[in-house]
């Protein structure tokens, strides 16, 4: 077995996308309509899915937003420098909601950002682990 996806509802796709494409250097790998269910799926990674554990976001064509509740924690990505990838992350308008340094009660060097409908994304600093 390998891990597949995470999906993630989103309220506005082309937004969605652009986030994870500009922000975090995301690659758009599909995106397909299914207009009987009203709803779209576009998959974006960082490499082809024959390989790569990649983020399956779903966009309800008639729903603008979630609550996210208090479950959901983060998707993590690995960076080389946690601290370079805040700056990166905020000069392309990306929200910063923890700036990088070791995480509490550890030594791992982690970040936090937030997409546009506010999940959590970690950095984890490469090596830090
Ligand atoms: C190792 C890295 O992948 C982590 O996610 S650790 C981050 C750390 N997590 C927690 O503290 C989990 C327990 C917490 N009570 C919760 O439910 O979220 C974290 O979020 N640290 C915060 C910080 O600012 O360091
Ligand atoms: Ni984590």
């Amino acid at each position: 077995m390998r891990m597949l996806h995470t999906m993630l509802r989103v309220g506005n796709l082309d937004r969605s996308i652009a986030f994870y494409q500009e922000v975090l250097g995301m690659k758009l790998l599909r995106r397909n309509d299914f207009p009987d269910g009203r709803f779209t799926l576009a998959f974006v990674g960082y490499g082809d899915e024959a390989a790569h554990t990649v983020l399956e976001l779903t966009h309800n064509w008639d729903t603008e937003s979630y609550d996210l509740g208090n479950g959901y924690g983060h998707i993590a990505i690995e960076v080389e420098d946690a601290y370079a990838a805040c700056d990166m992350a905020r000069a392309k308008g990306g929200k910063v909601t923890r700036e990088a340094g070791p995480m509490k009660h550890g030594t791992t060097v982690i970040a936090f950002i937030e997409d546009p409908d506010g999940y959590k994304i970690e950095f984890i600093q490469k090596g830090s682990r």
